[in-house]
């Protein structure tokens, strides 16, 4: 008998948040009723398919332990590494009980504000996909290329243009093995996709909400207050 293909998560969250600035690192600031990471956490832990969310945290984290969410049965915590995908690559192997045709859904913890209907629809047409699918957004501003003294060089043509944002789903063991690939080659990537995409793989675009914001400055978090409070009407 085949078994069905099980859900996996996992949340990076071992950055310390530099271009942030603030004294503790992004993911524990406030935003409104709870911190940034507890937001992005219970919009995952909302799905009951998701087996089990591995959330890479910095080894010297001190913070996670007092959160709700880490002594929720589904929440698992893991040491991550100097670099986003290395956090990933350490969380997916904390999943000892996934299979290689397993799915697993990668969110920023970093993005609080992403709705359940875009996480659905991610599932459903990434699931139905041969590699996997990113949310992501079109480019709606032109957009310019610049020299290296910061005048522009050429209007670059925005007609297939897209953000990627998170969640990313991939196959388990397509993940691991691309992000494995990255490693040994030495090639940096920052999201996930680019790893299958160096693998020669070609995820499907999802599109989801702008209104999923990744918390990088300041700003950032006077607008996901905003667009969270839209949210409970
Ligand atoms: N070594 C790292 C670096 C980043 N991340 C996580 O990856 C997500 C997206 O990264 P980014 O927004 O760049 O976060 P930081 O690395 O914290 O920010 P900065 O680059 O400004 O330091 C965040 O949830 C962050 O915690 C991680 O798990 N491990
Ligand atoms: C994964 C990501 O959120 C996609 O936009 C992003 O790449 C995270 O890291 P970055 O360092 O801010 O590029």
């Amino acid at each position: 008998m085949i078994n069905k293909p099980r859900l996996w998560a996992v949340i990076p969250a071992a950055g310390s948040g530099a271009r942030f600035g603030a004294a503790l690192p992004k993911q524990y600031l406030k935003l409104a009723d709870k911190t940034v990471i507890e937001h992005s956490i219970s919009k995952l832990l909302m799905h009951s398919d998701i087996a089990a969310i591995a959330v890479a945290l910095h080894p010297d984290d001190h913070f996670f332990s007092s959160l709700s969410c880490a002594n929720d049965s589904r929440v698992l915590r893991v040491d991550g590494g100097s670099e986003r995908a290395h956090s990933v690559a350490n969380a997916l192997a904390a999943l000892e009980k996934a299979a290689d045709s397993d799915w697993v859904l990668v969110h920023d913890a970093a993005r609080p504000c992403v709705s359940n209907r875009d996480i659905k629809r991610l599932i459903e047409l990434g699931c139905a996909h041969s590699v996997g699918a990113i949310l992501a957004s079109p480019v709606v501003d032109t957009v310019k290329r610049s020299t290296a003294l910061g005048e522009i060089a050429e209007t670059v043509d925005r007609k297939d243009i897209w953000r990627a944002l998170t969640p990313q789903l991939f196959r388990y063991g397509d993940l691991r093995d691309a992000l494995r690939f990255c490693h040994d080659q030495q090639l940096l990537v920052t999201d996930e996709a680019s790893a299958l995409e160096h693998c020669g793989r070609q995820p499907l675009l999802v599109e989801g909400s702008p209104r999923n914001i990744k918390i990088t400055y300041p700003d950032d978090l006077a607008i996901a207050e905003v667009f969270l409070r839209g949210e409970e009407q």
